[in-house]
């Protein structure tokens, strides 16, 4: 069967073969079963989880309460390894594993995400305190499935990452960077979006810095001294308005001035800008950074400001998509009663994420999940909806939707094989991971 992922066709074909010949149908329906049992046994617990962190709100990099619930949660199982402050301070890790396999065997490492960052301001607009529950529930829902098996193809391990950082900073990329996704290898998580979706393009962002440099002069008595970083400042805003009227329309660029100045009176020696520019492929990225950089020097050019012009956090990449694991997903999912529009309606915008970088360099899936809400991420009304009782149901749903794909692919070596084929496929990796913008 083929499948259209909002215009992709994907070659589905065989994937049901694969899954019918290889694998044990009965004992896998039944592993299913039992993580969908062990889930809905824990959802009191997961509901508090997740109501905790988003009665908590955290900035990127600073998401210690989380942090520490989280750990606790993991804890109080003596049979997951925990490790607090895992490679970054407001990071985790929490094992369990490796089970059944022969001697021998590679051991399969499984991999579940936890975001737990919030937005300045208004809090969980973004749901991770869900993404956090989602990640915690699927991985307690898998060991459940796990935890008497014997006679599975391969050693399972499960491997939970508490990831900070994703709203800012890129906490996924300073974790893949110390290795923490060096043994793992396949890694799931879901984020809260308006609608549910197997996959859903995520785009290059990067972050650019421009700071304005002048001279501070009575506005008023000696105008005529200053050199005035606002004017710069401004100008530059309005040299990125016209210049979008010229991009291309999946191309985006936006920003904010952070510094003004200081006083009406005080021409203001010293502005600063942050600016966010958005392609799908690496390629444009370096077409529209030369494009803005322009713009941040003419502005400097007309007011004779200097102008430093920096990129502070890594760039998030694009999201590679897994056909094997999308089709695994829906196919779970709809089980369980999810629904995958053909089409993006309401939930058709451009976003960035540093699960990006991580699909790079192993197999995964990040699919989108509603929560019974029509309000749109980065809003009130968002976060409102991501700490309320009604939107459990759809995010242990989804849970349950990702434990399963994962017991798939573990019962499955022939589907195993197609993820790995696929995540080949896309995944030209190291080389354009690497690629210096
Ligand atoms: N360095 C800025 C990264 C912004 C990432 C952000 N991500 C999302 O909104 C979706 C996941 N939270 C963005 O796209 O603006």
């Amino acid at each position: 069967m083929c499948q259209s992922i909002y215009g992709t066709t994907w070659p589905f074909e065989g994937l049901s073969n694969a899954c019918m010949l290889s694998g044990d149908m009965e004992k896998r329906q039944q592993m299913k079963d039992d993580l969908q049992r062990c889930i809905d046994a824990h959802k009191d617990e997961l509901h508090s989880l997740s109501r905790d962190i988003w009665s908590n709100p955290e900035l990127a990099g600073n998401e210690k309460h989380a942090h520490d619930r989280l750990v606790r949660f993991f804890s109080q199982d003596q049979t997951w390894t925990v490790q607090s402050h895992y490679k970054l301070p407001t990071a985790f890790k929490a094992s369990w594993g490796p089970v059944s396999g022969g001697v021998g065997d590679p051991v399969l490492n499984v991999g579940f995400l936890c975001e737990y960052d919030a937005l300045p301001g208004i809090g969980h607009a973004c749901g991770h305190n869900l993404i956090a529950e989602v990640g915690a529930a699927a991985a307690v829902g898998l060991k459940a499935a796990l935890e008497n098996q014997t006679e599975l193809p391969v050693p399972v391990k499960i491997t939970v990452l508490g990831t900070p950082a994703e709203e800012e900073l890129g906490g996924k990329i300073e974790l893949i960077n110390a290795g923490a996704f060096a043994d793992i290898d396949l890694v799931f998580m879901a984020h809260p979006a308006q609608q549910d979706a197997s996959f859903h393009p995520c785009i290059i962002i990067e972050e650019m810095l421009v700071k304005y440099y002048g001279k501070a002069s009575h506005a008023a008595a000696y105008p005529w001294e200053g050199v005035n970083a606002l004017d710069a400042a401004v100008l530059a805003y309005s040299n990125i308005s016209v210049l979008r009227q010229q991009l291309k329309p999946d191309w985006r660029i936006h920003g904010i001035i952070k510094h003004g100045g200081e006083k009406p009176n005080i021409i203001p020696a010293y502005t600063e800008l942050e600016f966010y520019l958005r392609t799908p492929l690496l390629k444009d990225l370096c077409d529209l950074k030369a494009k803005a950089e322009a713009c941040f020097r003419a502005a400097a050019g007309a007011t004779g400001c200097q102008v430093e012009i920096t990129s502070p956090t890594p760039t998030y990449y694009n999201i590679l998509p897994n056909a094997t694991l999308a089709s695994l997903y829906e196919s779970n999912g709809k089980a369980l009663g999810i629904h995958f529009p053909e089409q993006p309606t309401s939930f058709c915008g451009k976003r960035s994420t540093d699960f990006g970088n991580v699909s790079f360099i192993v197999p995964g899936i990040h699919p989108f999940f509603y929560i019974c809400t029509d309000a749109l991420n980065h809003t009130e009304e968002y976060t409102e909806a991501a700490g309320a009782e009604k939107a459990q149901l759809y995010t242990l749903r989804t849970a349950k939707a990702l434990s399963m794909t994962a017991v798939d692919v573990v019962c499955c070596p022939d589907l195993l094989k197609k993820v790995r084929d696929d995540f080949r496929l896309f995944g030209i990796h190291s080389q354009f991971y690497t690629t210096n913008l």
